[in-house]
């Protein structure tokens, strides 16, 4: 892992949340609180958190037939000076508590993009870069996918993308306008806030 220097993305991280099994939006409500503990007992510093709405999304890619997937995502701002020592947290620890939620919530795991009860996927972590298969940074699919980009742009539509050192910065409403016309077909369609998951449109 490499840290890089300091800009808007390297004080932040976000985790995408899919569901397209049992009852996502009853997984969504109930998953979020221990969401939420599970990255404040990580992070140690205060964050700031910020949750998308929910998006009912087609399934991209995997068997066909699977059923809509409900799909949100979670940015968290954390206050760089207060880090101790300045130093982020292991993302491979926070990788484990993901691993460790997905499976409470019953996940299993039998093909490639499956349907599944609950998928949590860290999208970027601050500064890191990493290249492993157990934990790729900056999620090397977020660019390219509606079920992302248009909750990221609900949340901050002038939120700046992580991107290649060399590629010109990207915000989410324009990696979102960018994405070919099949992968917004159909778009996303945002639901609305209900107790739960205050968060619409
Ligand atoms: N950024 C990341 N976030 C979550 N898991 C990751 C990440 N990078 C690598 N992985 C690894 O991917 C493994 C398989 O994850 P999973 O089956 O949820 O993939 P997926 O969500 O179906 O596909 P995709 O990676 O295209 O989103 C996990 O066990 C984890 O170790
Ligand atoms: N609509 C939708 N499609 C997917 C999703 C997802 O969360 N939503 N997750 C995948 C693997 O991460 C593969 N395909």
């Amino acid at each position: 892992m490499v840290h890089s220097p300091a800009d808007p993305l390297s004080v932040s991280l976000a985790i995408a949340l899919g569901a397209n099994l049992g009852d996502p939006v009853a997984t969504f409500t109930a998953v979020r609180p221990q969401l939420e503990a599970e990255l404040r007992a990580w992070a140690v510093a205060p964050l700031q958190l910020s949750w998308s709405p929910r998006f009912l999304t087609q399934p991209v890619g995997g068997p066909p037939g699977q059923p809509p997937y409900l799909n949100a995502v979670l940015l968290a701002r954390l206050a760089a000076a207060s880090l101790p020592g300045e130093r982020w947290p292991d993302p491979t620890r926070l990788l484990a508590r993901l691993l460790q939620l997905e499976a409470t919530f019953g996940r299993e795991r039998r093909e490639r993009w499956g349907p599944r009860r609950l998928d949590l996927d860290l999208l970027w972590c601050g500064p890191f870069t990493c290249g492993s298969p157990e934990l790729e940074l900056p999620h090397p699919r977020l660019g390219e996918r509606a079920f992302v980009l248009a909750p990221l742009a609900a949340i901050d539509p002038d939120l700046p993308l992580p991107v290649a050192p060399t590629g010109t910065p990207l915000t989410a409403s324009a990696g979102l306008a960018a994405l070919p016309r099949a992968a917004l077909e159909p778009p996303p369609l945002v639901l609305p806030g209900e107790p739960g998951w205050p968060e619409g449109p």
